[in-house]
């Protein structure tokens, strides 16, 4: 066995599994298996197939997903860089596949980073309705901000944090939640040695306690018949099958989805055969748990959801309705970054409630709000021909486009509140790189495609200027070649540059070069 085991945990495993433990504990002598799920946002399962540098084969449960032969690299190659495909591990693909996403659902991703479910949601959402992505860490939710960005999500928030205060904030809101448990992670365990070295006999019921307290709270912001996903990637059945049955007891007004014993997912144990588990010597993949359940569409009482009840979720269910509507909606300038703005209460933080932290009346670097809003609409006149939707959120000098009206935020602790669009600059508006991440060609005035092929792709990726003559570039009639420049690998976005006589200025942000 190349993984050294802890022996409670195979003994564990052992009366779980009876016959099936040999066949088990023999397939920790495979190495795991590695995934690529298209980004289609940005590619088609088909395109990504047909243009792939490495040999990809199908993964049964996820129709976007791909296993990657041994060796492959994938995240040293310029589609990484732009955002075609996140590296997933193969069973990870699943929960979001059991979620149900339709386009312009609002869909809570509890405990989110790094973010691979939640870029698999916002797939699913293509653009339309809206997507909460939190995670309880302040540190992971970076990562789970720089993957939402590199994957072009338009219409997500990230937030950090307590399931409480979400449930507080939006009560009866989501269509649907996915809860992707923190958990003991005895699925990982051929994946991932510190998984291993993290464990103890206790682990599986410490976690078990937390998960029963992060799904009451979660079900409280869930609509009448709405689902919600609850996901481990854990075998202990205390956190799985446990977790679920105690919820179904003290929760009648939900019921369990079967999909266990369906395709590739083996049933639940412990009675709980509607619930899912993938286990790795069955499937090409590592240990999962999923149970789907539906809430009966009853009106949830007041009790049961309405901590912030009344004006403030009315405001942001009025305003959500009106989304999408243009770039529309009030925006408040305030002090510091959405970094700032995220800190706990003290200065520049927020505490609770509505005014927690705002400062309505702080202008921006460029000569406040009117200054700002102009000098974006000149920007997007100029470079984009077009207005992006959402209501633009300012942040101090920064611009956001959300899919909410600020005051819905009020009071939580905002990563980010929506699509990145950029800062104001001694009164100019510079694009932001998420900007450019989530554009098509066609929707900038100016673009220009680097082959992944050619050594300019990785010079652009690693911030080098390029020499470009203006034959290259792809000007939409009636405009000049001078000025911000979407820049693709293969005709897909990856980032700014700003051409000028010939020179490509590189725009691609110092933190995500290739190195
Ligand atoms: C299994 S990981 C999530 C992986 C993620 N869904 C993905 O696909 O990339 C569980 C996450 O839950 C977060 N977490 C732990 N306790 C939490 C809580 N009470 N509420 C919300 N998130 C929590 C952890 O920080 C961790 O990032």
């Amino acid at each position: 066995m190349a993984v050294q085991l802890p022996g409670t945990f195979m003994q564990r495993m052992k009366e779980m599994l009876g016959p099936e433990y040999e066949q088990f504990a023999e397939s920790y002598k495979e190495t795991p298996y590695g995934g690529i799920r298209a980004n289609t946002l940005k590619i088609s399962v088909e395109e990504l197939r047909t243009l792939s540098p490495f040999k990809l084969a199908p993964i049964p449960w996820c129709p976007a997903g791909f296993y990657t032969e041994e060796g492959a690299r994938p995240g040293k190659h310029p589609y990484y860089h732009a955002g075609l495909y996140y590296i997933q591990e193969p069973s990870a693909m699943a929960p979001v596949e059991l979620l149900g996403v339709q386009p312009g659902d609002y869909v809570l991703d509890l405990c989110a980073a790094p973010g691979g479910k939640s870029t698999q949601i916002a797939a699913k959402l293509k653009g339309e309705g809206l997507l909460i992505s939190n995670d309880l860490h302040p540190e992971r939710t970076k990562a789970l901000a720089k993957n939402l960005e590199l994957y072009g999500v338009r219409n997500g928030i990230v937030l950090n944090e307590s399931p409480e205060r979400i449930a507080a904030a939006f009560p009866v809101f989501f269509d649907r939640i996915l809860i992707d448990a923190p958990c003991s992670g005895e699925g990982m365990f051929r994946k991932d040695e510190d998984m291993v070295k993290q464990w103890e006999p206790e682990t599986p019921l410490k976690y078990a306690a937390m998960q029963r307290d992060i799904l009451n709270s979660a079900v409280k912001a869930l609509k009448p018949g709405g689902t919600v996903v609850y996901s481990t990637c854990t075998f202990a059945t205390e956190e799985n099958e446990g977790t679920i049955s105690e919820f179904l007891d003290t929760h009648p007004e939900f019921s369990l989805v079967t999909v266990g014993g369906t395709g590739s997912f083996a049933p639940g144990l412990q009675g709980l055969s509607g619930a899912a588990r993938l286990w790795p010597h069955k499937v090409k993949g590592e240990g999962h748990f999923m149970a789907v359940l539906r809430h009966d569409g009853s009106p949830r009482s007041p009790e049961e959801t309405a901590s912030d009840p009344g004006q403030a979720v009315a405001e942001r269910t009025l305003s959500v309705s009106s989304r999408n509507n243009g770039v529309k909606g009030e925006a408040t300038a305030r002090a510091g970054s959405a970094r700032q703005v995220s800190g706990r209460g003290g200065k520049g933080g927020r505490t609770s409630g509505k005014s927690g932290g705002t400062s309505p009346g702080r202008q921006s670097e460029g000569g406040g709000e009117e200054a700002a809003r102009a000098a974006y609409s000149l920007f997007t006149e100029d470079q984009l021909g077009w207005q992006p939707s959402g209501f633009p959120v300012l942040f101090g000098d920064h611009l956001y486009l959300s899919p909410l009206p600020k005051a819905a935020l009020n009071g939580l602790k905002t990563i980010r509140p929506g699509w990145y669009a950029g800062h104001i600059r001694s009164g100019r508006f510079i694009p932001g790189h998420p900007l450019a991440t989530a554009l098509h060609p066609a929707e900038s005035i100016r673009s220009l495609s680097l082959s992944s092929g050619s050594s300019e792709a990785v010079s652009y990726l690693k911030g080098e200027t390029l020499s470009i003559p203006e034959e290259r570039l792809t000007v939409r009639p009636g405009n000049s070649a001078k000025g911000y420049v979407l820049v693709c690998v293969d005709g897909y976005s990856a980032g700014w540059g700003k051409w000028q006589d010939g020179m490509l200025k590189n725009e691609y942000p110092a933190g995500w070069r290739w190195t």
